[in-house]
């Protein structure tokens, strides 16, 4: 529907209701409706500026339109119901449930109406064109605060419940709201019962609970409450649920079938391999070694048709476990390999629970699938997954055979926190200057792993797979800072231990970090340079010198030259409850709530009465307030911020996004740098799909088609006649 017919049929049953029913709901959407109206239409002015070319329309500010489009279609829907359920004289129980969808329509229009100010905060904090305001850059002349911070200091104060009861998924396509719906109820039954820390959690107590089925509000209210308080590792075992024995061999009964599924265990020995520049000399490769020291790197052969190679002794002897497919004639070895790294936010997830696409992968491409089960943060935080993904990348092309491939053409692929691994081993390979890919596919990747907002990542308010609280504690794990809400805790970081220094074979330094009763950070690639110690609830700022780092508080202060620790700035204080806005004003003349003069002054980035519904209690801890890590500026933790002569060196690189996706301003972005570069890359925004859709294929055709779509792109890069 167009975009003016929606509002005024929006505003039409809404101003029909009101007069009705005695409820402020249907008033607050019919305000809200008009300051959203020519919001929006100052949006769509602005936002094909920010697309990466005319025949590419996607970017965060698109995304945040189309979502509260979408809302005010809902509600326009929920306001015609009520409409005729009045008329057709429905009984009180169906009124009042009506009823109840409008207090959560008008909840979600503020919140929308809220994240709309604050993308125009971010708008005015911006370079031309740019996703990501800069650091430092407050926008607007208004002295040195940096907008990121400022919009995110805001944003976090923001209440969702609203998104995960009634409203939920309003904004993907309907096909898969009942499946967002059962992963929602799951979560919180499953979070409930972890936050008791009762022994029995299991799949099975998921199914215990049917009132936050029957309870949409309570629902969202517990969901909004498990986002903030509960760590990564309830999130790890809610992600890695798919690995359960009996849902992981279910979902591999439906799968397409494969000759050969063998999850390999290769033992960490240096690796040579030529040198791309000059075969004649060769590059030793260590194995991984971070935090952890050498342990085997696992990893999942896939493989539609038995290959040469793939039968042979030399793999059996490194097989952990394999599922036999149909036992056929070895075809010759394929021309091609997929090197594949699966997404679950560097914390969750293996290349069991990414079996289902990839499996059709490996029909499709008709090439072996080799699938990386990188250690996990935040047990492993960088480098260890890199490491790990980039020495498998090199074993596989120098023990191709085993494989069932010659290894003329090797491609990368990875989809969200694997996407970027992709990008990382990729920069990785032209550093060291082993053969580098021939091409990368990367799945919504995220390509900034900082706590830095963009108009996209707003929509983590309102999606169900990617909170904030969530993305910022795999943030937080993938970085070496441990779990930002004990971080900040009183327990802090105490009791968890080990160390460790990350140094490339050419001697530089890759990364720095402890975590031994607190944490060390060092700026990338300098021997002698800043070291910032967080350590609890104590926090300091030295030089050091690298090589002599401590792990424990004694030998620290002993041997790094540290001498004072300086504790935390105090906690924020405790938020009043916001007055809600004053509605006599709204019979008056919608005010364009997007206009400078509005928003110029201050910090404050809403109009005058309004303001976006936050909770009442004491405010949340302040979950993103991790002072910036130097390794999250590292080019081999994020992509976007790689240096020109680095992103241009990339191999033909492929980007599939999503519409709604919290990280599509990732994709956008670095598309845009490498395409001003000269660099090879395209980019492809899906609409209507989640984050993640790739293990949603079985859900609904559009992920499917989107699966279908990726291993199309794969097979123009190795080569494979479509
Ligand atoms: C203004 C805001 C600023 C925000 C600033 C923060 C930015 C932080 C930047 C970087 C942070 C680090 C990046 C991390 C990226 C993470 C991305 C990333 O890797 O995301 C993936 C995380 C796992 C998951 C959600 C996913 C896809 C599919 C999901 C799976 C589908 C089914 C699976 C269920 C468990 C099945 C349960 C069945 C049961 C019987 C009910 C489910 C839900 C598991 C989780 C995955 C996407």
């Amino acid at each position: 529907m167009a975009s003016q017919l929606l509002f005024s049929s929006l505003r039409s049953s809404s101003s029909s209701n009101a007069r009705f029913f005695s409820t402020s709901a249907s008033r607050q959407i019919l305000t809200h409706s008009r300051h959203l109206e020519p919001a929006l239409r100052h949006f769509s002015r602005v936002f094909p500026r920010f697309d990466l070319d005319a025949g590419t329309p996607g970017n965060g500010y698109r995304s945040l339109a189309l979502a509260a489009r979408r809302l005010v279609a809902h509600s326009a829907r929920r306001c015609r119901a009520l409409e005729s359920a009045r008329r057709q004289s429905a009984g009180k129980a169906a009124l009042s449930r009506h009823a109840a969808e409008l207090e959560a329509c008008a909840a979600g229009l503020a919140q929308v109406r809220a994240l709309l100010c604050l993308a125009r905060r971010l708008l005015r904090g911006s370079a031309p064109g740019e996703l990501f305001p800069r650091e430092g850059g407050g926008g607007g002349g208004e002295g040195e605060d940096d907008v990121s911070e400022l919009v995110l200091r805001e944003f976090s104060t923001m209440r969702n419940g609203c998104f995960y009861g009634r409203c939920l998924g309003f904004q993907f396509t309907p096909a898969l709201r009942p499946f967002l719906q059962t992963i929602t109820i799951g979560l919180v039954s499953f979070g409930e019962n972890y936050s008791k820390e009762d022994p029995g959690v299991s799949a099975s107590s998921l199914f215990t609970t049917g009132k936050f089925a029957l309870d949409p509000e309570l629902r969202g209210a517990e969901f909004e409450r498990q986002t903030q308080h509960l760590g990564i590792s309830f999130w790890k075992r809610f992600w890695s649920l798919t690995e359960n024995e009996l849902l992981a061999s279910l979902a591999s009964m439906a799968a397409d079938p494969v000759d050969v599924c063998r999850l390999l265990s290769v033992p960490p020995e240096p690796l040579e391999l030529p040198l791309a520049s000059n075969p004649q000399l060769s590059v030793t490769i260590p194995p991984p070694v971070a935090h952890s020291g050498p342990a085997p790197i696992r990893m999942r052969l896939l493989s539609h048709r038995l290959r040469q190679g793939q039968d042979s002794a030399a793999l059996s002897a490194i097989t952990l476990s394999t599922e036999r497919g149909v036992a056929s004639r070895a075809l010759p070895p394929s021309p091609s390999l997929l090197v594949h790294f699966h997404g679950g936010g560097f914390v969750a997830q293996t290349s069991r629970s990414h079996e289902l696409y990839l499996r059709a992968w490996a029909r499709d491409v008709r090439a072996p699938v080799l699938a990386v089960d990188y250690a996990l943060a935040p047990e492993s935080p960088f480098p260890r997954a890199l490491e790990e993904c980039f020495y498998a990348y090199c074993w596989a092309m120098r023990h191709c055979r085993l494989l069932g491939s010659t290894a003329s053409r090797v491609c990368l692929s990875g989809d969200s926190a694997g996407g970027n691994l992709v990008l990382a081993v990729a920069l990785r390979a032209a550093a060291v200057g082993v053969r580098a890919p021939a091409g990368l596919v990367a799945a919504y990747p995220v390509t900034l792993v900082r706590a830095a907002a963009s108009p996209s990542r707003l929509l983590t308010l309102l999606d169900p797979l990617l909170p904030l609280g969530v993305l910022c504690r795999c943030l937080a794990a993938y970085a070496g800072e441990g779990d930002v809400g004990q971080v900040w805790g009183t327990e802090g970081m105490w009791g968890r231990g080990g160390c460790g220094v990350g140094i490339w074979g050419d001697g530089s330094l890759m990364g720095c970090w402890g975590s031994h009763r607190g944490h060390l950070w060092v700026k990338w690639g300098s021997r002698r340079d800043h070291l910032w110690v967080k350590w609890g609830s104590l926090m300091g700022h030295m030089g050091v010198t690298y090589g002599v780092l401590g792990v424990t508080q004694g030998s620290l202060m002993g041997h790094t030259g540290v001498t004072s620790i300086s504790p935390l700035p105090p906690a924020p204080k405790q938020e009043e409850p916001e007055p809600q806005e004053d509605e006599e004003d709204e019979e008056g003349e919608g005010p364009d709530d997007v206009t400078d003069d509005v928003t110029a002054e201050g910090e404050e980035p809403y109009p005058d009465r309004f303001r976006p519904l936050r909770p009442r209690g004491p405010s949340p801890p302040p979950l993103f307030r991790v002072p910036p890590s130097p390794i999250a500026r590292s080019p081999l933790v994020s992509p976007l911020l790689a240096p020109d002569e680095q992103l241009r060196a990339l191999p033909p690189l492929h980007l599939v996004a999503c519409a709604l996706d919290p990280l599509l301003d990732d994709s956008v972005a670095l598309a845009r740098r490498m395409r001003a570069l000269g660099a090879h890359v395209t980019l492809r925004v899906l609409p209507d799909l989640p984050h993640g859709f790739l293990s949603l294929a079985p859900l609904s055709a559009g992920s499917a088609r989107a699966a279908g779509l990726c291993a199309r792109l794969i097979r123009v890069l190795t080569g494979t006649p479509i």
